[in-house]
């Protein structure tokens, strides 16, 4: 389909208040389109079923689902040459009020950390920006001319809201019984080399996650892969990555027993995670609601064809069908509601955090969904 008629179709949907999704993968030129012919709120309970996953980071609520049998599927090819917006320079004044009240819940998460009753904390923050007369695909749009290795979507359910996003986080993806899975956190600003040094801070809180991740897996795989540590840029900042790979070892396996065995990872939650998890629903001052959630193609068959190699010739004339789900973390995105936009961003905390630069943090991170606006 051309560009414009891909979001021709997406404006109609959005017209007649039917739920879609537009999407593309990191480093990909494909931008895929969901489009739900009914208004139903579709919940997955077991997560068998098969289409595109958008799942809060509380799980004591449900995931939603938009199911592929109830959907038109569309594709597009999207080509950073395709950008014709330019970008405004706008200003956004922070607030002294939102400061403070960070910067205490920081101190309030430090405290804990330091009497032993958590070692990790994310904590974070909704910062509400005017939103006027602007057209949310050409920011769509935006974000995928910016931020060419995220993965990039535009949400919509009528009962629910509209959510926009280039997250660099993958939670999980799984095809036949192989699955890699990422462990990133630790932050610091681009400055034009991934030449950095990271302080022990960042080391240990992205190492947090990679632990928490591997022994919750541990029981059920096999052929694990640990990739080193590396610095990896997202927009304006660097963070911290390891990416872990093996395979499930039975082919009968729950998907959604190891989803919720590791969402909400330390990098979005804490450590250990339900004490970390109280803690921030009774003390941030807001609702995550799909923030630090996740999302992504669940259960979705593709075909596979083989590669072609002397030795693989014969088997040319096949095409496997493969079923792939590909979840990614809810970050670096923002919800419209009217004429708001609201940002969310959040930071670990350790024992050794600094609660004003943990603020700077959060306003560096919410840069990369105001450059679009
Ligand atoms: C919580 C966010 O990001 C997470 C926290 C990070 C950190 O603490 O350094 C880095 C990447 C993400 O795992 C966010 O972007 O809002």
């Amino acid at each position: 389909m051309v560009l414009d008629d891909f979001f021709k179709a997406v404006a109609q949907q959005y017209k007649n208040k039917l739920p879609f999704v537009i999407y593309r993968k990191p480093n990909t030129l494909d931008v895929k389109g969901m489009l739900q012919k009914d208004t139903a709120l579709h919940i997955t309970e077991d997560f068998k079923a098969s289409g595109f996953v958008f799942a809060p980071f509380d799980d004591k609520f449900p995931a939603i689902i938009l199911p592929v049998q109830y959907s038109k599927q569309i594709l597009t090819t999207y080509k950073q040459s395709n950008l014709n917006t330019s970008y405004s320079s706008k200003t956004f004044n922070t607030y002294d009020k939102e400061k403070n009240f960070h910067i205490n819940l920081v101190k309030k998460g430090i405290n804990l950390i330091k009497k032993g009753e958590l070692q990790k904390v994310v904590l974070s923050r909704k910062e509400t920006v005017a939103f006027q007369n602007e057209d949310i695909f050409s920011i769509f749009q935006k974000l995928l001319a910016t931020y060419t290795s995220a993965f990039v979507y535009c949400w919509y359910h009528p009962e629910i809201g509209l959510w926009l996003g280039a997250t660099p986080e993958t939670l999980l993806k799984i095809e036949d019984r192989n699955f890699s899975i990422m462990a990133l956190a630790g932050t610091q600003n681009y400055n034009g080399t991934l030449n950095v040094v990271w302080q022990n801070k960042e080391i240990k809180e992205q190492q947090f996650v990679t632990d928490f991740i591997l022994n919750n897996i541990k029981s059920r795989v096999e052929n694990i892969k640990v990739s080193n540590v590396e610095t990896v840029k997202a927009g304006n900042l660097l963070h911290l990555r390891t990416l872990i790979k093996g395979r499930l070892s039975s082919q009968n396996f729950n998907l959604k027993k190891l989803l919720y065995d590791l969402h909400p990872t330390p990098a979005v939650c804490g450590l250990p995670k339900a004490l970390a998890k109280t803690f921030i629903l009774e003390n941030e001052n807001y609702n995550r609601t799909f923030y630090t959630g996740f999302l992504g193609e669940l259960n979705i068959e593709a075909t596979v064809t083989p590669r072609t190699g002397k030795r693989n010739i014969e088997n040319r004339a096949y095409a496997l069908k493969r079923k792939s789900t590909q979840l990614y973390v809810n970050l670096r995105c923002m919800e419209i509601n009217g004429n708001e936009a609201f940002i969310y961003v959040g930071g670990g905390i350790t024992d050794t955090s600094n609660p004003e630069s943990e603020w700077e943090e959060t306003v560096s991170k919410s840069m990369v969904v105001k450059k679009v606006l």
